[in-house]
This record gives C-alpha cells, sequence and structure tokens, in this order.
C-alpha cells in the first residue's frame, strides 16, 4: 500500500489504478489522521476502500498514526515532517522520493 500523490495536500489514498479517495472531500476519518515516520497504524485496501490497522496495539487517547510515504517530483513536493520521533526522516514523503530528489537538489 502506499500513497500516491504528488504536491497538496496529503490527504488522498490510491486505493487502485484510477481510484483515489481525497479525504479533504469526503467525510473520512482520514481527513483528521497525522503523519508519523514511527506510525502505530497503518492502511489497508479492502475493496474499493481501505481501513486503519493498528501496528501494535494503540492505547485509549492515544493519537492514530500513519506513514504518508507520499510520492513526491520535486523539492515543493516536499512537506516538512514534524513527528517528532527519533527516526524521523525529516519529510513526510517516502524516503524513496526524498533520497531522489535529494540527490539532483
Ligand atoms: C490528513 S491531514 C491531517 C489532519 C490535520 N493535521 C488537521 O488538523 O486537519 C494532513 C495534513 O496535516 C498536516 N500534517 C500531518 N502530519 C504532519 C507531520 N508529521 N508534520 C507536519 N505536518 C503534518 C499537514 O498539513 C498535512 O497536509
Amino acid at each position: 500500500m502506499e500513497t500516491r500523490h504528488v504536491g497538496w495536500p496529503t490527504t488522498c489514498i490510491t486505493v487502485r489504478d484510477g481510484l483515489v479517495i481525497d479525504a479533504a472531500d469526503v467525510m473520512c476519518p482520514m481527513k483528521y489522521v497525522n503523519h508519523s515516520c514511527s506510525p502505530n497504524a497503518f492502511v489497508q485496501v479492502v475493496g474499493d476502500g481501505f481501513i486503519y490497522r493498528a501496528k501494535t496495539p494503540i492505547k485509549c487517547g492515544r493519537e492514530i498514526t500513519i506513514d504518508y510515504a507520499h510520492s513526491a517530483e520535486t523539492e515543493a513536493d516536499l512537506l516538512p515532517c514534524k513527528c517528532g520521533s527519533k527516526f524521523c526522516r525529516g519529510y513526510t514523503a517516502s524516503e524513496e522520493f526524498i533520497k531522489a530528489i535529494m540527490r539532483y537538489k
């Protein structure tokens, strides 16, 4: 599973070719889920939709986070990350895209 979205906002998930859900347009909990480089949940595609699955037990009251790991084509597509994890990549994009963009900077 990966998010495939270039630029803002980071609210789109590609369920399959030709089907992208933009949480900003619908009543969708994804609209409120922040990114962390050490997330406690992930997105799993189910049919034409998706669900959140916990990576580990999440205590009541704790924030649910996912790794956006979105695509990016230019530095302007990179959203600086404020997750605060000691494993923070510095941006919410996937490591692959961050490395590719920084290589040609
Ligand atoms: C799906 S929304 C998440 C909910 C949003 N934080 C809110 O209050 O409505 C995605 C947006 O949240 C912000 N965001 C989420 N996680 C972030 C992070 N780790 N670092 C910086 N901004 C983040 C960015 O502005 C991003 O475009």
